[in-house]
């Protein structure tokens, strides 16, 4: 029973440095994906490029913020093919496991099928709206020399 205890404690203490090692790494890196989400008003995590996307995934969440007008200064892209690290990195930091990934005020929206539901609903326009990423549109308002 003792040596049995003495084995498993033997066995588990090189794993358990390997898990706090792994789990320092991951803070630097952490903070590194903090910094990055936070970057710009609208970050995407994307493979490929805005002009040369890589994955029809990542080409759709451009399209979508082509078509609601997301202002090209306001935009920040990654491409995730062009470093490993934060391919995987970023997965864990949303605790999302794929790409691409949408952040506005350094918040974690969605990947691409969420983008598409709130763009078809409306409800992704009310939501840079209220984000400050484009304008808000008036819509029926009485203008004040009518009233
Ligand atoms: N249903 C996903 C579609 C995106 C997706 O499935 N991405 C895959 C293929 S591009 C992915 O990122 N896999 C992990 C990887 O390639 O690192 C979404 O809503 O965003
Ligand atoms: S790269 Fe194959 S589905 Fe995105």
């Amino acid at each position: 029973m003792m040596l049995r205890t003495a084995l498993r404690s033997s066995l588990l203490r090189p794993h358990s440095l390997r898990t706090l090692s792994a789990r320092l790494l991951s803070q630097q890196a952490r903070s590194q994906i903090q910094n990055a989400v936070s970057a710009s008003p609208v970050v995407l995590f994307m493979k490929g490029t805005p002009e040369l996307p890589e994955c029809g995934y990542s080409r759709a969440a451009i399209q979508i913020l082509d078509i609601q007008q997301v202002p090209l200064e306001k935009l920040k892209t990654y491409n995730v093919l062009a470093d490993p690290e934060l391919r995987s990195g970023i997965k864990e930091f949303s605790d999302w496991p794929t790409i691409p990934q949408l952040y506005v005020n350094g918040e974690f929206v969605g990947g691409c099928d969420i983008l598409l539901s709130m763009h078809q609903s409306g409800e992704l326009e009310k939501f840079l709206e209220s984000n400050d990423i484009i304008p808000k549109v008036e819509g029926d308002a009485v203008p004040a020399h009518a009233a």
